[in-house]
């Protein structure tokens, strides 16, 4: 049900127009943000709705009326404002100030103050958590505190429709978190002017973007925070990234483009129980890795030699303290286990067209068929994996990386069939292990590669230096267990 209609509203502050021709709808129960750069017209629209200015052109329908037609008290009853600063009444208490938020409801012959009034100042206060602030002298409050506390008393008005000018101005984040949320559950029509597009993007069900007073656009979250509408609203490049938890867009600044390094860009070091690849700068990553498993940025690559019989219950802690041990920061370090013997590791690159770097270590002995996978009867995983490490200086698109995830494992299959490796269970090739690990790093430098399939000049290195890497990992295996 449409709570507020505004149509057509045009407004100018003697010769200048800020406001032409705007024209958009509010659902009941809608948190609806309005967005736009500085002097795009956000505050005059709000104070058209709170009826701070009178309307010059267009017309206002609050619950299908009229705003003009409104009187001053029944509007009261239906809009509460809550502006960006808080004038601070001195020598109100927190809960005197609140009571203001009753005044609609006060007769002006006899005004009178009933038990209601007292119940829904103290429900206000408790919803603001801030009735043990209550006695309180307001200048003595923070400024978090001052803007909750005119909350309650927007609150206490038992208003239908909320007006918010950048609401979490001046607080802190978990401020910012804890007003949202009580607005969020509120279920009152919430109308906010926000500056932090990703709030926006995280509370609001819809959005207005306004530019030199007019509508650019109006919609939800989803529809608009694409990196073209930014651009055009607010004149700025930005990334669009997914929320790691909730199905909500959210962009962030490129502020500067790195300084392009040519020369070494990764170093090996090795010894009998750790082979560990480190960038001179942080590569972006996706991989199944045991710590750092995902999409992450990472300095450090590591591979560790654990023992056939290694079990632990939570081997990612085990594995967090392991490196922490050894002076690895765990946030920047991608890391992996295997029971191969690390010096059996086979390193493969190339550095012409494309520049690649790969490491494979390689134990078959657990060795599966995935298209027979379906008849094994083993539950417990027994040691034996295949970890592959790609390096690539380049910038690589989200679905170029998904690509050279598909075509690592699809060579490394090759390399499987190409050497007879096979699945001990079910006696067919195998097309992989059951721990099989893959972390792909890139630069995010330099050349720009969309895709990276077989088809690309990339996908096409990275196969060839995978196949061969795998093969070479898994005749050293095969060796050192004297199969071969
Ligand atoms: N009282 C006023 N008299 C004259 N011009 C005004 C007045 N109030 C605002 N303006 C002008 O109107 C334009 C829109 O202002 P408004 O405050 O509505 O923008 P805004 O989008 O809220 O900006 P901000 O993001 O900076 O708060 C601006 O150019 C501003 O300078």
């Amino acid at each position: 049900m449409s709570m507020i209609d505004v149509k057509h509203i045009s407004y100018q502050y003697g010769e200048k127009q800020v406001l032409q021709n705007v024209s958009f709808t509010v659902y009941e129960g809608e948190f609806f943000g309005i967005l736009g750069p500085n002097g795009s017209g956000k505050t005059t629209l709000m104070k058209l709705l709170s009826r701070d200015l009178s309307l010059q052109e267009g017309a206002i329908f609050i619950c299908g009326q009229h705003i003009e037609t409104y009187k001053p008290k029944q509007y009261a009853k239906l809009v509460a404002t809550l502006p960006q600063h808080t004038d601070v009444s001195f020598g109100y208490t927190v809960k005197e100030m609140v009571e203001l938020g009753r005044y609609p409801y006060q007769s002006s012959l006899f005004p009178q103050w009933t038990e209601k009034d007292e119940q829904v100042v103290n429900e206000a206060l408790h919803c603001v958590t801030l009735a043990h602030k209550q006695h309180v002298l307001l200048e003595q409050l923070s400024g978090g505190e001052r803007q909750r506390a005119a909350l309650a008393r927007a609150l206490a008005q038992q208003p239908r429709v909320l007006l918010l000018d950048e609401p979490t101005n001046h607080m802190d984040v978990a401020q910012q978190f804890k007003l949202l949320n009580l607005l969020k559950q509120s279920k009152l029509t919430v109308i906010a002017i926000f500056h932090d597009i990703n709030i926006a993007s995280l509370y609001c069900d819809r959005l207005l973007f306004l530019r030199d007073g007019k509508v650019v656009a109006c919609g939800t979250p989803k529809e608009l925070l694409n990196e073209s509408m930014i651009a055009s609203v607010f004149e700025t490049k930005m990334k669009r990234y997914e929320h790691p938890v909730l199905p909500k867009p959210l962009v962030t600044f490129v502020p500067f483009s790195e300084q392009r390094i040519d020369d070494v860009l990764w170093h090996v070091r090795q010894d009998e129980k750790l082979l560990v690849v480190e960038t001179i700068k942080p590569f972006k990553v996706i991989s199944s890795a045991l710590v750092g498993g995902g999409m992450r940025w990472a300095t450090t690559f590591v591979n560790r030699h654990v023992s056939l019989d290694y079990y632990c219950d939570d081997a990612e802690r085990e594995m967090i303290q392991f490196l922490r041990q050894r002076g690895f920061d765990e946030q920047w370090t991608v890391g992996m286990m295997t029971a191969v013997d690390v010096n059996d590791v086979a390193f493969a690159s190339v550095h012409e067209d494309v520049r690649l770097f790969v490491a494979v270590t390689a134990g078959v002995g657990n060795a599966v068929d995935s298209a027979n996978a379906w008849r094994r009867t083993d539950t417990v995983i027994s040691p034996g994996t295949i970890n592959t490490f790609v390096f690539i200086d380049g910038h690589l698109s989200e679905a170029a990386f998904v690509q050279a995830l598909m075509t690592v494992t699809e060579a490394k299959a090759k390399a499987l069939y190409d050497k007879q490796v096979v699945d001990p269970q079910t006696n067919t090739i195998a097309t992989g292990t059951s721990t099989d690990c893959t972390a792909i790093a890139a630069s995010q430098q330099g050349t720009y590669y969309e895709y990276a399939g077989t088809i690309t000049t990339i996908g096409k290195q990275l196969a060839r230096l995978v196949y061969e890497a795998t093969q070479t990992a898994i005749d050293r295996y095969r060796k050192r267990k004297g199969e071969s």
